[in-house]
């Protein structure tokens, strides 16, 4: 079994779980309330900029094209395609995406943003790699389970979100996974016990994510 292989293996329960998170399953039925919507859009918008920050220092330590056209392509992704799902969030909850940009992260968000900044700041390639392909990658996950399970038509609420990220054709993915292999395969055991706890630790901090959403978490002080 490879690398990638092994760690989805042994992602299966979190994400098991995490699909049936009531946000996830909030998503599916389309019974989120406005609330809920507008802290996952505030708190997603925050985390996708050091999403941004953290693959933009995994150009700074690449030393070949091929990988810095990776992160690159998956950079213009999130600056201008994700919005869109944002939008379709903002649109049922009756608000404007602009107003809920620039707000300071919660408890969850926060760990999960300093996660992957720290991975990205003192970790390699590879540990970049680890840390951030979780995040794509469980939204994959769920996205298409959402298009098998319950099959949207247009007027579902969050059509367009599910669709977005239930029908990524883009291959960056597989791509992410590929490269991983490689990586793995030309390092240590130690480094590839590092990676593999960078991915399971996003892995659960995804979970965290839809949960902070949906209980409305804040600082307690
Ligand atoms: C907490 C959180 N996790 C994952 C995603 C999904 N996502 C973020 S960037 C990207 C594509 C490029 O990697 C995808 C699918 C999100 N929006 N928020």
């Amino acid at each position: 079994m490879s690398f990638s292989e092994q760690l989805k293996q042994d992602a299966q329960e979190i994400l098991e779980v995490t699909y049936q998170h009531p946000f996830v399953q909030g998503i599916a039925r389309g019974d989120l309330c406005a609330e809920q919507l507008i802290h996952y859009v505030k708190q997603d918008h925050a985390y996708l900029n050091a999403m941004i920050q953290a693959r933009g220092m995994a150009i700074a330590k690449s030393d070949n094209r091929e990988d810095m056209e990776m992160f690159h392509k998956s950079i213009a992704y999130v600056l201008y395609d994700e919005g869109r799902a944002h939008e379709n969030l903002c649109r049922v909850a009756g608000v404007d995406y602009a107003d809920l940009q620039g707000f300071p992260l919660t408890p969850s968000a926060h760990h999960y943003v300093s996660h992957m900044l720290a991975a990205a700041a003192t970790g390699t390639v590879a540990d970049i790699i680890a840390a951030t392909l979780p995040c794509p990658w469980v939204y994959d996950e769920i996205g298409r389970r959402l298009v098998r399970e319950i099959n949207p038509d247009p007027s579902h609420p969050f059509y367009d979100w599910i669709m977005i990220y239930g029908n990524d054709t883009s291959g960056a993915i597989d791509r992410y996974f590929a490269r991983l292999d490689q990586l793995a395969a030309e390092t240590s055991e130690a480094a590839r016990e590092r990676m593999r706890d960078l991915f399971l630790t996003s892995c659960k901090m995804e979970y965290n994510f839809f949960d902070m959403a949906y209980r409305l978490e804040e600082w307690p002080v």
